[in-house]
């Protein structure tokens, strides 16, 4: 076969691929076939690479253009040999492709199994497809043994996946990979035939199930053995049996999208999406659409059943491949969908993609961005017609993709309005329920001419704000917004329907239709026979407030923080302190409850010239109870514990 030409190296693999190995060898996954699959799909991968540089460079070829992929199973051996007349590899590329996880779903993959512990490791390995290190599912022993087009020497590559591979030159004939696998025992006994990975009908049901589509014949020998018949044609019995070779192609190749849709099941486009974005999951949504016209083209989108787990860590990536008559031209092209929509997966086949212009000229090609704008518009009928139509559905669409809608929302100035009706709030209408801006304002009294919100980490925080309560008492609707990027998104819109939003810790509540006058005036004589006292208070905590000021919200609480009218608000300075961006900070306005006891003491506190360390106590006391009701630890905690303390013990002595 092939022979060794130059020295032999061994080196060792880099310390995650050997983790990697590791768990591949020793994990308890069931569902080993998906080997085959894994090795198919990169055997199609480097026959569409050497495809596609074809097209500017012809040699490439060398004369071989009929591309193919081989499974030879060898009972003799018992090996499993995949090949492929593709792209090949160098010795670098092989040293740096299978010594190192280049690949970064498989880095994801680890540092998932680290967060959550060994025990998970078969759902992990069948969620995110390890790619050619599955082989080690399967095998002891693996050897590649490649040739990149132009090179005069071929690569063997070899590991047994004990932390070492081998590297050295070699005679290859032709261009391309083979992958052999040394099949491990049980995966090579007629006992089991369904994990027997030599049973020709048992990898023929493989390719079916998970590589039909691939659009390269995928070849395999049938060895018939027939006894040989007489003149009038029966076998003759005590004949030895003669052997024929029979190569069948295994798969259909038909790419699903071009077929009718009517004729496709739903069963065929769940495969096609695990097939080509290895989920293990069947996707939420499916879109097929064909579209003729100015732009022509065929897609297949799907909207996966969960989002990848580090999906708001990462950078957006996107999961669209493009392909132009049917022969692919690119993965994860960005540009095609706004960057809010990067959750959604799928494929663009159109005759207007050309396939010999730059992947950079590509995607800034008029047609890429007309299809684009077709694409976005029907997944938004999707997402408004799946809200309308099936709302269970659609709050499973917005637990997972909620934060990318909303991040769009605040982000993309164009999109916001087409996107506002998608939105998903709780509130305090319904314990457990969402509800669309819609709804709110279907359900607003006469009168009412804000949509109010508050902002926090979770319902209970919010519920127990000191403000919360006169909207309570009012029966007024209050939105929560509780994850961390509502309060931006709210914020981008400003107003619903010609209704301003209104946060509940910002600026003046604006009762306004609500809230009687008499209140406002009551409000206002309050703060203009207390100014000297107002004033005293933001004296002492100057430089942590901007202003103090007589509340018309509170209930039953002393005081309570709000920010100011514009700029960002208390929580959202929060949110981007915990960033790290704190470049801007919310203008901090106390609030004091006139009716509450602890009011009268600060107004005795005041006029007492001989109680100024009290009053000044007091006036950091009310700041600190402020800030925590707001989920903000005061800036010196040990001072604001030390004065609780003091005033606990006065507090004692006097009874
Ligand atoms: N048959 C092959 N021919 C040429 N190169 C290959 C072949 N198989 C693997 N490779 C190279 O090895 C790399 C690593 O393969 P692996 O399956 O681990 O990840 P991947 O194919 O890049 O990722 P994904 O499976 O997500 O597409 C590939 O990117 C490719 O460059």
């Amino acid at each position: 076969m092939t022979q060794s030409t130059g020295t032999k190296e061994t080196r060792e693999f880099q310390t995650e691929t050997k983790q990697l190995l590791d768990l591949m060898i020793h994990s308890i996954y069931t569902n080993r076939e998906i080997f085959l699959r894994e090795l198919i799909s990169n055997a199609s991968d480097a026959i569409d690479k050497l495809r596609f540089e074809a097209l500017t460079n012809h040699d490439l070829l060398a004369g071989n253009a009929d591309f193919e992929i081989f499974i030879l199973p060898d009972e003799e051996t018992k090996t499993l040999t995949i090949a492929d007349n593709g792209m090949g590899m160098t010795f670098a590329e092989v040293v740096d492709n299978l010594g190192t996880i280049a690949k970064s779903g498989t880095k994801a993959f680890l540092e998932k199994m680290k967060d959550s512990g060994a025990g998970s490791a078969g759902e992990l390995i069948g969620q995110f497809g390890v790619g050619f290190y599955s082989a080690f599912m399967v095998a002891k022993k693996v050897t590649v043994i490649t040739r990149a087009p132009g090179q005069p020497k071929g690569i063997r590559w070899e590991s047994a996946g004990d932390g070492t591979y081998t590297v050295e030159e070699c005679d290859k004939d032709s261009r391309g990979t083979a992958i052999i696998l040394e099949l491990q025992d049980e995966h090579c006994s007629a006992e089991h035939p369904a994990e027997n990975f030599l049973n020709r009908f048992t990898l023929q049901n493989l390719v079916k199930k998970y590589s039909d589509y691939i659009r390269y014949p995928i070849k395999m020998n049938f060895i018939t053995e027939e006894k040989p018949r007489d003149a009038d044609g029966k076998i003759i019995e005590d004949a030895p049996a003669a052997q024929s070779v029979e190569v069948k192609t295994l798969n259909s190749m038909t790419p699903l999208w071009t077929r009718n849709k009517a004729e496709i099941t739903k069963e065929e486009y769940h495969q096609l999406y695990k097939n080509l974005f290895l989920d293990w999951e069947d996707p939420l949504e499916i879109i097929h659409s064909k579209v003729e016209g100015a732009v022509e083209y065929t897609t297949v989108l799907f909207i996966p059943a969960h989002a990848p787990f580090d999906f708001y860590q990462r950078e957006a990536s996107s999961g669209i491949r493009l392909y132009s008559r049917n022969v692919f031209v690119m993965d994860n092209c960005k540009d095609l969908l706004p960057e809010y929509l990067r959750f959604v997966r799928g494929l663009v086949d159109s005759p207007d993609f050309s396939l010999n212009i730059s992947r950079e000229l590509l995607q800034h090609s008029s047609q890429l961005q007309k299809v684009g704008k077709n694409l976005e518009k029907s997944l938004l009928k999707t997402l408004e017609s799946m809200l309308a139509k099936d709302r269970p559905k659609y709050e499973t669409f917005w637990k997972e993709y909620g934060r990318a809608i909303k991040s769009g929302v605040y982000a993309d100035f164009q999109s916001r309005e087409k996107l506002q009706d998608l939105l998903l709030f709780p509130s305090s209408q319904s314990a457990d329920g969402l509800t669309t801006l819609a709804d709110y304002v279907s359900r607003m009294p006469d009168g009412q001419t804000l949509i109010y919100y508050a902002a926090g980490k979770d319902r209970s925080a919010v519920e127990r704000l000191p403000q919360m309560e006169l909207l309570r008492e009012k029966g007024i609707e209050v939105l929560y917004l509780l994850d961390r990027v509502d309060e931006f998104a709210i914020d981008a819109l400003r107003e619903y329907k010609d209704k301003k939003f209104q946060s509940i810790s910002r600026g003046d509540l604006k009762l306004d239709g609500v809230d009687t006058p008499e209140a406002k005036q009551e409000t206002d004589k309050l703060a203009k026979d207390n100014e000297a006292l107002l004033n005293a208070v933001k004296e002492q905590l100057a430089g942590k407030i901007a202003e103090v000021k007589i509340s018309s919200r509170l209930k039953s609480s002393p005081v309570c923080l709000v920010s100011g009218d514009n700029g960002i608000s208390l929580s959202m300075e929060q949110i981007l302190t915990e960033m790290d961006r704190a470049t801007f900070k919310a203008r901090r306005i106390l609030e004091l409850n006139p009716h509450h006891e602890v009011f009268r003491v600060l107004q005795k506190l005041h006029e007492q010239a001989s109680s100024q360390d009290a009053f000044k106590d007091y006036c950091e006391l009310l700041y600190g109870q402020a800030l925590l009701m707001e989920g903000i630890t005061p800036e010196d905690p040990v001072g604001f514990a030390a004065k609780v303390a003091a005033l606990m013990a006065e507090a004692g002595k006097k009874e």
